[in-house]
């Protein structure tokens, strides 16, 4: 496979994986310290594996990896000189060793034991092809396997490659991947990079679908049995990383992956870390997407434990059942007003027991009864009944990943099926649905722009059509006399689809204006929208470009001077969504990135913290708090670190005199105001159109001012 084993391990045939046992009583004795490659056949497949045991605690980490941080642990001890200089020799032989194999060295300096035992992957044996997806920290491509033809998904990872902690951030993603082996976790099948390169592929098994992809497609409607499915390969998939200590931190739906076989995939680990119980060291709360972020973590909890993925594999359960995220807040405080709706709020106990850094200022005055099982009285009862105990407000409610896989849901008819039997689709990805809904989005900013001559007489064929209901028909029988009426009319003026009706119905409102950028890939018997992919403002290469974008987003949509169009998005309502089909707004595609930049959970150095992520409504009266730092896998306080013991990105931050309700007005006040001036600014806008007349100069003067009323 390529991706193990270094020089040494290469040569002994047959049995690639190998760990490497360090003596320190020996190294002090000889005063030299030696790897010494000891070679196993726990793993005569070859693959990335350890030899980590299902159910072995998070602490038993690759062996060679433990050794490798003890060698660099103890060459910061300097009880010895003698030693560490030996020591320092022998770690600049490992890294010597590992430049060798072909790594880069500024990757082998901060993360050596990434990558430890692996030999890199070489570019050229791989036929890049498309982007399939657009995450925060990395763009996804599927790749060609030159030499075998086999298909793959190569994930490019942004990180800056002169900070030595946003490269261990990065490697973390690979330890950790390199822990975890079950047919319902991506598996890493190597690492290309070379020692010339600044970037990092992480290749991975290709697979067809996420399930943001396939359950925002209004043609998808999975039955029980598919849903039980992909639910319990899901818990599956969690409860393996959770018997080894490892918590996800991202699960959603676009991290969810399905293969043409009906195989479901965990992926994305970049925010995972590992639970230790010698590790009492305090976590960060800012992970894990909002939608799908525990009420523990939005109010701050700096202890939480692997039940935070539970709360998240609730909301991707219900959003399976009803098709649509079931929880969309669009800020932390809203968030959290969703679920104490939804879910009820905590009881009394709850508050006076919790030590949550913000538990005092998210006291609902009045508790919420929750509305769960009337919103979800369509579904069984023992669906409701798994939905109910994910999503319970206290964390030790939501039991294990064990204890739900053997809950009446699954035990009870109907059976889940086989994925095997799961129907085949063509591939559909989140970004497909982020496309479709930027089509749309342009469609109606098309409309927006539309001369009043155009619109008038683009209403009147409306009002044609409407008074000559056959007209179309007709146009379109005389096309294909094969069709029937309806058919004709559903795809009236789609080009090319006009007599085919497509598998998708959703393509029907493609605008003219995204067909024109448009492909269909017939090879998989759908259309395939490949409108040029938006590149995200906040998707810059370096981590401190994230950091300022992440920042603007949440600045900017407090003042931003765009069309942000927040009719029908009231606070109370359950609807709002900001990216899918459903909901009405114009947001201008850079304030779109920049909104969608403050939905994303931190994922970046703790040191790159000169700047605050904080969000929308909780801005004005955001206080600053420092929890101690979370020091995970490649996130060590190195020098020239903030402050020991401190990290700035650490949930909600509110000012002690604040309570929820008030909160929670402020919050509604804030996106009334923000709807009036955004239509208000509409209509400025529009006048300006009107002036166009006007000398160049006089009306840039005017565009000057307008737009410094609004800033
Ligand atoms: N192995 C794979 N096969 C096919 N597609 C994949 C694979 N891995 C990832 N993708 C696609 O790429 C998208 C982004 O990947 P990933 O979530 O790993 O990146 P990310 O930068 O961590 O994203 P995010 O910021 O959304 O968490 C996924 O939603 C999925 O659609």
């Amino acid at each position: 496979m390529g991706c193990v084993s270094s020089k040494k391990a290469a040569k002994a045939a047959g049995s690639p994986v190998f760990e490497a046992s360090v003596s320190k009583t020996r190294a002090s004795e000889n005063a030299t310290l030696n790897l010494n490659y000891v070679f196993s056949s726990k793993n005569p497949s070859g693959a990335l594996d350890f030899g980590s045991k299902e159910g072995e605690r998070s602490e038993d980490k690759p062996k060679g990896s433990r050794e490798l941080k003890k060698l660099k642990k103890g060459s910061s001890n300097k009880k010895s000189n003698a030693f560490s200089i030996k020591l320092g020799l022998s770690l600049r032989h490992v890294d010597a060793e590992q430049i060798a194999a072909g790594w880069p060295a500024w990757l082998t300096a901060a993360a050596g034991e990434a990558v430890y035992g692996l030999v890199p992957m070489r570019a050229e044996s791989f036929e890049k092809l498309e982007k399939i997806g657009q995450g925060t920290y990395s763009s996804v491509f599927r790749a060609r396997e030159v030499a075998t033809g086999k298909m793959v998904a190569l994930k490019k990872v942004r990180f800056d490659n002169f900070q030595p902690e946003s490269i261990r951030f990065m490697a973390r993603e690979i330890m950790i991947l390199r822990r975890l082996d079950h047919p319902n976790i991506i598996k890493l099948e190597g690492v290309i990079t070379s020692r010339l390169s600044n970037t990092i592929y992480l290749v991975f098994e290709y697979m067809e679908h996420d399930l943001a992809g396939l359950s925002s497609c209004h043609d998808i409607k999975f039955s029980e049995p598919q849903v039980k499915c992909y639910m319990r390969q899901l818990l599956h998939g969690v409860e393996h990383c959770h018997l080894r200590g490892i918590m996800h931190r991202d699960i959603k739906a676009s991290n969810i992956l399905v293969n043409n076989e009906g195989i479901l995939k965990l992926g994305d680990f970049g925010l995972a870390n590992i639970l230790t119980s010698k590790n009492k060291q305090k976590l960060t709360s800012r992970v894990v997407t909002l939608w799908y972020r525990p009420p523990e973590l939005l109010m701050g909890s700096t202890n939480y434990n692997v039940s935070v993925d539970l709360w998240s594999v609730g909301c991707v359960f219900a959003e399976l059942l009803i098709g649509k995220p079931i929880l969309k807040g669009r800020t932390e405080v809203e968030q959290l007003h969703k679920i104490f709706k939804l879910c009820g709020s905590p009881p009394e106990e709850y508050w006076k027991k919790s030590k949550l850094p913000h538990g005092d200022m998210f006291k609902p005055q009045n508790p919420y009864e929750g509305c769960l099982r009337e919103r979800c009285k369509d579904f069984t009862p023992t669906a409701v009944d798994l939905i109910d105990t994910c999503l319970s407000i206290e964390p030790y409610k939501r039991g294990t990943a064990s204890s739900l896989l053997m809950c009446e849901y699954f035990t009870t008819q109907p059976y889940a099926c086989d994925p095997s039997s799961l129907p085949k689709y063509p591939p559909k990805k989140e970004i497909d649905a982020k496309q479709r809904d930027e089509a749309r989005r342009r469609k109606v900013r098309a409309r927006m722009r539309e001369p009043a001559s155009s619109k008038r007489q683009r209403r009147a064929r409306q009002t044609l059509q409407l008074q000559e209901p056959n007209n179309e028909a007709h146009f379109a029988d005389r096309k294909n006399n094969n069709n029937d009426n309806n058919t004709s009319r559903t795809y009236k003026g789609r080009g090319s689809a006009v007599g085919r009706e497509p598998r998708n119905p959703t393509f029907d409102t493609i605008s003219e204006t995204s067909r024109a950028t448009s492909t269909s890939h017939a090879s998989h018997g759908d259309t395939v929208f490949t409108v040029p992919t938006q590149i995200s403002a906040s998707s810059g290469f370096a981590w401190a470009k994230n950091q300022q974008d992440e920042v603007a987003a949440s600045l900017s949509l407090r003042s931003h001077t765009s069309t942000f169009d927040t009719s029908g998005l009231g606070f109370e309502d359950n609807t709002s969504n900001l990216t899918k089909d459903d909901t009405v707004i114009h947001v201008k595609s850079k304030e779109k990135d920049l909104f969608e930049a403050s939905m994303r959970p931190m994922r970046m150095p703790p040191n790159q913290s000169h700047s605050r992520a904080q969000s929308l409504n909780v801005q004005d009266y955001l206080t600053e708090t420092c929890d101690k730092e979370e020091v995970g896998i490649g996130r060590g306080n190195g020098p020239g670190q903030q402050e020991q013991g401190k990290v700035k990105f650490s949930g909600p931050l509110l000012s002690e005199s604040q309570k929820i309700d008030e909160i929670l007005q402020r919050n509604a006040n804030t996106i009334r105001h923000a709807n009036r001036r955004s239509r208000f600014y509409r209509g400025t806008e529009s006048i300006l159109r009107g002036k166009k007349r006007r000398s160049k100069l006089s009306e840039k003067k005017e565009r000057k001012t307008s737009r410094r009323y609004f800033m």
